[in-house]
């Protein structure tokens, strides 16, 4: 059954906001009776003075390792994936809150790298176990900028416009509401190694067509994703 979990991370800053308090999976903001601090309320009244409580499903404080957070938020979607079931690990915030680190990780040290990274390594670790099966792991990688989506792993298809450096890719509808993505390539990853060298690689070309005044990683999105193709060495029939 598809199931949605939210999950808060706080991002550690020196000078932390102390206006809330964390109680299990309930995040309880104060709005102080401030002029500078107010809120636009349903009425488009200005509220302050009051306080309001957000649920998740957990609560990561700012003292959570990477570790922690991708074995609290990913691996149970990653152990069903495993199992044929699809999966979306989704971060979302305004510009600096941590999506970046949380999904990449800061690739000067391994205890920091990301959920991307590590998800690869828990899904090759697995499917060592699994030699009843002839298995076949299939990337990509997905830019939407301005509306316009874009593969991050066809470089040889790279344009020279700024702009535009990457191959377009036409998102059309497909049959029973899903969602065709034209011209996305999927690239054949027979190991770990081969699979997180795609994924830097992705990661590179997206920041490549930053420039100065176009902080374009962070206006766009990206779309990672990994695709299983499952048959039984005495088989004939595939599972996706
Ligand atoms: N949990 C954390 N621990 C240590 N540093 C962090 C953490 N979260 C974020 N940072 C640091 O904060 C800065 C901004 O984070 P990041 O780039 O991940 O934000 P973002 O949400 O991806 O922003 P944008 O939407 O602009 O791309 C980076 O220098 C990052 O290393």
């Amino acid at each position: 059954m598809a199931q949605i979990k939210t999950y808060a991370r706080l991002k550690p800053t020196k000078k932390a906001y102390n206006g809330y308090v964390i109680s299990k999976n309930v995040l309880t903001m104060h709005i102080p009776d401030n002029k500078d601090f107010v809120i636009l309320g349903p009425q488009n009244n200005l509220r302050s003075n009051f306080s309001y409580d957000i649920l998740f499903t957990n609560i990561f404080g700012c003292e959570a390792s990477q570790e922690e957070v991708f074995d609290g938020v990913a691996k149970d979607i990653i152990q069903n994936f495993l199992n044929g079931y699809n999966g979306t690990i989704f971060a979302y915030g305004q510009t600096g809150t941590g999506k970046t680190y949380t999904v990449e990780g800061n690739t000067n040290r391994y205890s920091t790298r990301g959920l991307a990274t590590r998800a690869l390594s828990m899904i090759y670790q697995e499917l060592e176990k699994r030699s009843d099966q002839h298995i076949s792991v299939y990337l990509s990688y997905l830019e939407i900028y301005q509306e316009v989506a874009y593969d991050l792993l066809n470089p040889a298809a790279r344009s020279t416009i700024p702009i535009a450096p990457f191959a377009r890719v036409t998102v059309v509808e497909g049959p029973r509401g899903s969602c065709i993505l034209r011209g996305l390539s999927l690239h054949l990853a027979a190991n770990e190694e081969i699979a997180q060298m795609l994924l830097l690689q992705g990661q590179a070309n997206r920041k490549v067509a930053e420039t100065p005044v176009n902080q374009r990683s962070s206006r766009s999105h990206a779309v990672f994703t990994v695709y299983l193709q499952v048959r039984k060495h005495d088989s004939d029939v595939l599972v996706k």
